[in-house]
């Protein structure tokens, strides 16, 4: 039984005394007691392949700010390792392939992957975290899209236009759609196993959605979407964030999910009238928390006040930047708190 639900009921579409706040990577980068953590370790992947520690990193921005979820600490690039092609986290600068899918042969060479077998140590640290955190508030379980991943496992590493991705997409469409449903199975038994280790709801991040033209935004990243969507168990939510596809909210109208996720572009009205009775996830600009404490606090009721007050769970547009003041975090959470309560109150 969970303590605080506040994140599963506005998901379905509840009325909620007030509204949810977590935000995108609140597990590492901002706070202290993560970074001295990292140091001690190896690297990222130590950390991320220890259960103990990632339940340990996971729990961490539930102490120290109070949000209403925890997210699994992990990254959306162990899935490409499961299927055969391991990735590096390279110090400040990001991930990296060595080894990159270019070639139907390179297709050919990839597992779709047993999450058991090859993803065991996220579930373990699911089930750490989740008897660690006794129900004190609910845990998310991710993956990435199968385009965004596709466009890691193509490119090698992040990139402005991700064009060698895209140049998939045009010369050898055949291709790489023969590798987003190899992407696709994985992610769907990923996910599921992740619900099943303990996961109350799932979030499926398509980071590089912005890059595709509306064309192949339907045609490579949000059928396999729907797919996945459609393939979660009934009564667990889904959240989708697709960052920048703003094109494609007749996508979203449709898919099977509960939530979908605004980046900081969107306005909140506009995107109610065109995906119906969804609940909205997002958006401040996540810069807003380099404001002063009172500019934080009014770029976070101007932004309750776009969404109203109910089917909103509210978080950042993006991640949370590395090197955003954890009292500016604070101010956001508590404001997010105290103003929706207000908004209920100010209604009744
Ligand atoms: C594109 C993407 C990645 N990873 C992820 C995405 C999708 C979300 C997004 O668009 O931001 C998702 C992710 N990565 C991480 C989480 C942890 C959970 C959370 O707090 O949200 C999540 C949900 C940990 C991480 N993943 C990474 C770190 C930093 C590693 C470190 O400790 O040095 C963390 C805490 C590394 C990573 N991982 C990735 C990149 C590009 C980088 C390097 C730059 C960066 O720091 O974001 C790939």
């Amino acid at each position: 039984m969970l303590k605080n639900d506040l994140l599963l009921r506005a998901a379905r579409g509840e009325q909620t005394e007030r509204t949810p706040v977590w935000l995108m990577r609140q597990a590492g980068r901002i706070l202290p007691e993560y970074r001295a953590l990292r140091a001690k370790l190896s690297g990222f992947k130590e950390l991320v392949e220890t259960p103990d520690l990632a339940a340990e990193v996971t729990i961490q921005p539930i102490d120290a700010l109070d949000v209403d979820a925890a997210i699994i600490f992990s990254d959306i690039l162990v899935v490409p390792e499961a299927m055969g092609l391991t990735y590096e986290m390279v110090e400040a600068r990001g991930p990296l392939f060595p080894q990159t899918v270019q070639s139907a042969a390179d297709v050919d060479r990839l597992r779709v992957a047993d999450p058991h077998e090859h993803l065991g140590y996220v579930l373990d640290a699911i089930r750490v975290t989740k008897r660690a955190l006794g129900g004190r508030v609910p845990l998310i379980g991710f993956a990435g899209a199968p385009w965004t991943i596709l466009a890691y496992m193509v490119e090698g590493h992040g990139s402005k236009t991700f064009s060698k991705a895209r140049r998939m997409l045009f010369q050898d469409p055949e291709l790489a759609h023969r590798l987003l449903r190899k992407i696709t199975d994985t992610t769907i038994a990923y996910l599921r196993a992740q619900i099943e280790a303990g996961a109350n709801l799932v979030q499926v991040f398509d980071s590089w959605a912005g890059i595709l033209n509306p064309e192949h935004y339907h045609e490579f990243s949000a059928r396999y979407i729907q797919e996945i969507c459609a393939a979660m168990p009934a009564d667990t939510p889904v959240t989708v964030f697709a960052k920048g596809a703003f094109f494609a909210h007749q996508d979203f109208a449709q898919m099977p999910c509960r939530t979908i996720g605004l980046d900081w572009n969107e306005d909140p009205r506009h995107v109610r009238q065109l995906v119906g009775d969804k609940t909205l996830q997002g958006n401040l600009d996540p810069c807003a928390l380099y404001g002063s404490p009172e500019q934080v606090r009014a770029a976070t009721v101007a932004m309750l006040e776009r969404f109203g007050p109910q089917r909103h769970i509210a978080n950042l547009g993006h991640g949370v930047y590395p090197d955003t003041n954890p009292d500016r975090v604070k101010v956001f959470i508590e404001t997010v708190k105290e103003h929706s309560l207000r908004m209920r109150q100010d209604l009744g």
